[in-house]
């Protein structure tokens, strides 16, 4: 496999990796995500309105039952109980739909808010490709702070809203049995709704912020103990990396113990705040003559209403545990306002139908002075629709020139065109249009299938996936699994093997469609028989119009190709068509003898 070139350019991505190194954007994280949300605002408003009904149905549930039971008591006829024991059926039944409804409701925005944030999110990676690559941690963890723009709106924003709606109708209700009594309602209802939540939000945030990284660093300390613990008892710190770990355990043990204390005393200060509420709106309701029977419902309700308010102290919390997911995805977009944008974004990308003329023009490259060239007097003229493969030894400067023409690596002699224009000229969103693909050591994401491949065209449909997995033999694997298209690849795609992965970022090469197509060894990983039939297929599924540059080891099925260019230290050796380099002495021959041997045995060669 060949080593990715040091990029020349550093555009940053890895500043949103981290909370710490994370740039925070103008205006809030929440702010910024929920802009997002425009389009799905009805959806939205519909849902926190059914979550408030869903609330003020289970308080006016208490306030009835309470007023039933309290007058039931003094044996009424049974006509001035029937109205509120049909409203009580009734609330009891409607709660439950309401509630249903709200989830239904809300879950249908929500998810539809999340698909377009992580379609933005993919979209603004892949729009950095020629950016460093990013830790596959953080990319993970990217994958999962999209989930935290979910968790905003369901858990924090909806009921949120839906509690202070409640609060203020209790308070309307109270103020019409007794306005002094609804003063202190509100005020309770004050304490419960804004100064606990706040308190909660205060006493957590530090520890909260500490807590993330502590558990990240021990799953990797976790992670290192066992799979390093073979270098570790070779090198005699198995104990010293066992300490570290213990501390780190310790801390984190002492951080959750401390968080669970406040959580609870906040919780207990609730418990207070509803006692302490009820018997003071009881008190002043006594006191303005009102009737034995409503300061009942009074109190039940008075209690229902602060029960629903302390919601709010759980939404501080689950928001103070989201910020930094939040600020991470906001940074992301607002440092890429161009995909922020569906009608500039890749969606939008229309598969260009010919591929600019590429020339390299005594091109040389040198990573360091006083180095070998990397690559010296190159020449090459790739027009629209032309396929050329270039092969040579380990080291010859092959991904270099993939690196050359991604603008990874700027050529220090000569120059490097895309259609007259120097590859240096375009700007970054522009160039991955044109050249693109399959680069060295390919990364799949911690996503479903689905989400790698639409990184390479995001308004790719079903038939487009369809036939850059058929290209990459990827088809029948995809179908075998029961999640299909949904099936989350794991880490790195660790729960894929080797071949697989390498067919998942052939797709999504192959859909990416570029107008120029640098394969840099596609079949790596592969057997020889998937090798060629994945190297026949692929070059099949290259519209016509689009030039292909092919970088391999391997000799075997380049007969179809335009030209082979044979690089040797940085140099052009041999160049030609298979079938003239085959028959003329050097490089090429020599390594399609041995390597036609090593697959298929001596007898195949000389038969
Ligand atoms: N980022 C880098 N920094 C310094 N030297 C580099 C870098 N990338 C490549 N080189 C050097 O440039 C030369 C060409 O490397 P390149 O990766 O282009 O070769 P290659 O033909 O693709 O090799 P392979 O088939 O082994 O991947 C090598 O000598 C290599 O050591």
């Amino acid at each position: 496999m060949s080593r990715p070139p040091r990029p020349a350019a550093t555009p940053g991505v890895a500043d949103a990796d981290g909370p710490a190194g994370a740039r925070r954007p103008d205006r809030g994280p929440e702010l910024t995500v929920l802009r997002l949300a425009r389009p799905y605002l009805r959806r939205l408003v519909g849902a926190g309105l059914l979550a408030t009904a869903t609330e003020f149905a289970g308080l006016a549930l208490m306030a009835t039952a309470t007023w039933l039971l309290m007058t039931a008591a003094g044996q009424p006829p049974l006509d001035r109980l029937t109205v509120a024991i049909v409203a009580v059926r009734a609330l009891a039944v409607s709660r439950g739909v309401l509630r249903y409804t709200e989830r239904l409701a809300g879950h249908d925005a929500v998810l539809r808010l999340v698909t377009d944030v992580r379609t933005r999110v993919f979209a603004t990676l892949a729009a950095r490709r020629g950016a460093p690559p990013r830790s596959g941690d953080a990319l993970s963890r990217l994958v999962s702070d999209v989930e935290a723009v979910q968790d905003l709106l369901l858990r924090v924003l909806v009921p949120g809203a839906a509690a202070g709606l409640v609060s203020v109708l209790a308070v309307g209700l109270a103020a019409l049995v007794a306005p002094a009594a609804a003063l202190a309602l509100a005020a309770g209802l004050l304490l419960a709704g804004v100064a606990l939540p706040a308190l909660a939000t205060t006493l957590t945030r530090r520890a909260a912020a500490e807590l993330a990284p502590l558990r990240g660093a021990l799953a990797a300390d976790a992670v290192d103990l066992t799979h390093g613990a073979a270098d570790l008892a070779a090198f005699g710190a198995t104990g010293a990396a066992l300490d570290t770990a213990g501390r780190r355990a310790r801390r984190l043990a002492r951080l959750e113990r401390r968080l669970a204390v406040r959580g609870f005393a906040v919780d207990a200060a609730g418990v207070l705040v509803a006692g302490l509420t009820a018997g003071a709106v009881v008190l002043v309701a006594l006191r303005a003559g009102v009737d034995g029977v409503l300061v009942g419902v009074l109190a039940v309700g008075t209690l229902a209403a602060v029960e629903i308010a302390l919601g709010l102290v759980g939404a501080a919390r689950q928001w103070t545990g989201l910020r930094t997911g939040l600020a991470r995805v906001a940074q992301l977009l607002t440092d890429a306002p161009d995909t922020a944008q569906p009608e500039t974004s890749a969606d939008a990308r229309p598969v260009p139908t010919v591929a600019p003329d590429v020339r390299f023009d005594g091109v040389g490259v040198r990573y360091r002075a006083g180095a070998p060239a990397a690559l010296a007097a190159f020449d090459l003229d790739l027009p629209a629709g032309r396929r050329v493969a270039v092969v040579g030894p380990s080291g010859a400067g092959k991904s270099t020139l993939a690196a050359l023409l991604t603008g990874a690596v700027r050529a220090d002699d000569g120059r490097v065109t895309l259609g007259g224009r120097e590859v240096s000229a375009y700007p970054p969103d522009e160039l991955p249009r044109l050249v693109g693909g399959l680069l060295a050591e390919a990364y799949v994401f911690h996503a479903t299938v689905r989400e790698n491949l639409l990184l390479g065209r995001p308004d790719a449909d079903e038939p487009a996936l369809y036939a850059a997995t058929d290209a990459a033999g990827l088809t029948e694997w995809v179908r075998a699994q029961p999640d299909g298209w949904d099936t989350v690849v794991g880490e790195e795609g660790g729960q894929l093997s080797g071949g697989q992965r390498q067919r998942l970022a052939l797709a999504r090469a192959l859909l990416a469609a570029p107008g120029v197509l640098v394969l840099d060894e596609p079949t790596e990983g592969l057997d020889p028989a998937a090798a060629d039939e994945v190297l026949a297929t692929t070059l099949a599924a290259v519209p016509a119009g689009h030039s292909v540059l092919l970088i391999s080891h391997r000799l075997s099925g380049l007969a179809a190709l335009d030209e082979i260019v044979v690089l040797a230290a940085g140099r052009i050796v041999q160049r030609g068509r298979h079938a003239e380099l085959v028959t003329t002495a050097g490089w090429y021959r020599e390594q399609w003898t041995l390597q036609q041997a090593a697959e298929h045995g001596y007898l195949a060669v000389s038969g």
